[in-house]
């Protein structure tokens, strides 16, 4: 279906082509706009940017396929942007599927963490494992994530507790961010759990003294983020964190609201945060809190469902105008790197149509992000990510029930993934497997 045929002249050219639909992005800036969809579509690019979208007819007669670099015929299929995954824990060693069992077996999360295991099981794994295995993991999960059509991904520290170690995960970001078709998104998570036999108020200082100077120096990390919880940071000990971390240049982030209410999502709203996450005990005056302070609700129906709790309101949410974002949350606890089964669960789950769960995946993960407008978009100006779908509507990504409905992987214009594996970019099979 996708051609390399090494036609290009100045710049690389790329070019798709008979797209059943083509989702092109929000109709207007973002939020809940509609999605704005093109029948028969088709889209060219130039270095990895897009500069033209239009019908296949228009755009295949002012920019003949033979005249281009990448040619990827969709057959029919839909073409959308590349997903963008605003939360996840990627970069980890050790095992936890274990838990997994006793937690069917009836043991909460908090009674595992409370006995040393969960995220501190991770974190004494971790802490044992060196830049290169940390390097290897974080690829080997990006691969599987590229090939189910993410494009771009926050990736958290937050398993190391200590500031080498915390150093050490967020150089394995930079590493692989300079190494993969991912775009990777560092968010610094030292207040993710208070270590065994130390005070939390003490944890939180050694945090604000020690880590983050250190990670501020590393210059990796975009975001500060705490897991404010029952248990874990109360609201003012994450203050204390994300008030420091905004003196170092960090936005905050908030994991809020995840196991019970505690008031992360409001702390999030004053510090007019990037995002806050999770929400499953949010209530309607903590969302419109969020909505005036333009911070980013993220949503990650893959952890509600793998704890077999009641999902978060993103229906209420909607209605209250806020911009949800889908994430995998992919972590140890949440063993799920697709966002195609993340948009399942949303539309399944929380009643999010597949349109909005699109949106919630590609635009609206961005702003999560803060990253630049046309992120998520398939228009002129914005990179070339996009994916051919495995199905004529882009429906297909929430409607496939069994497998990967990503066919075709985009990156900058390059096919980076084919049939649900990633491809060397520089290779020349496509001009074997190609249909000219
Ligand atoms: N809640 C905090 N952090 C992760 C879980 C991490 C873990 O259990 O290892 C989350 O977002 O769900
Ligand atoms: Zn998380």
């Amino acid at each position: 279906m996708s051609a390399e045929n090494g036609a290009g002249t100045a710049g690389h050219k790329t070019i798709v082509y008979n797209a059943g639909e083509l989702a092109v992005g929000p109709e207007g800036s973002a939020g809940n706009d509609d999605l704005r969809v093109l029948t028969d579509g088709a889209l060219v690019a130039v270095d990895g940017t897009v500069v033209s979208v239009g019908s296949s007819e228009e755009i295949t007669r002012s920019y003949p396929p033979e005249n281009a670099d990448t040619v990827i015929d969709a057959a029919g299929n839909a073409v959308v942007p590349g997903f963008v995954d605003p939360h996840t824990h990627a970069v980890f060693a050790g095992d936890r599927s274990d838990e997994f069992e006793a937690k069917l077996e009836g043991t909460t999360y908090q009674e595992l963490l409370a006995d040393g295991g969960g995220i501190l099981r991770t974190v004494r794994a971790t802490g044992e494992a060196s830049l290169e295995e940390l390097v290897a993991n974080l690829r080997t999960h990006l691969d599987v994530m590229l090939a189910h059509g993410t494009t771009t991904a926050e990736v958290k520290s937050g398993y190391g507790l200590d500031t080498d170690t915390e150093c050490r995960l967020l150089e394995a970001i930079s590493i692989v961010d300079d190494s993969h078709p991912v775009d990777l998104v560092a968010t610094f998570l030292g207040a993710h759990a208070v270590p065994p036999e130390t005070d939390a108020d003490a944890y939180v200082e050694q945090v604000i003294d020690e880590q983050l100077p250190a990670v501020a120096n590393q210059g990796i990390a975009r975001f500060c983020d705490v897991f404010c919880e029952d248990g874990v940071f109360s609201v003012e000990q994450s203050r204390r964190v994300l008030e420091a971390g905004l003196e170092f240049g960090l936005t905050p982030k908030v994991h809020a609201e995840e196991l019970s209410h505690l008031g992360g999502t409001k702390l999030a709203a004053d510090l007019e945060a990037a995002s806050a996450d999770h929400l499953l005990y949010s209530t309607e005056d903590d969302i419109d809190a969020l909505v005036a302070a333009n911070t980013v609700p993220v949503l990650l129906p893959g952890t509600a469902f793998g704890l077999g709790e009641s999902y978060a309101d993103a229906r209420g949410m909607l209605e209250a105008g806020a911009p949800v974002a889908l994430a995998t949350d992919f972590n140890p606890n949440c063993f799920g790197r697709s966002m195609t089964f993340t948009q399942t669960l949303a539309c399944v789950g929380m009643g999010m149509t597949p349109a909005e769960a699109l949106l919630g995946s590609t635009t609206n993960a961005a702003m999560a992000l803060d990253l630049p407008g046309e992120t998520g978009r398939l228009e002129p100006g914005a990179s070339a990510d996009f994916l051919v779908v495995d199905g004529p509507r882009y429906a297909h990504i929430a409607y496939q029930l069994d497998g990967n409905p990503v066919r075709t992987v985009c990156k900058d214009g390059r096919v980076v993934a084919e049939g649900g594996r990633r491809v060397d970019t520089d290779s020349d099979r496509f001009e074997a497997e190609g249909t000219r």
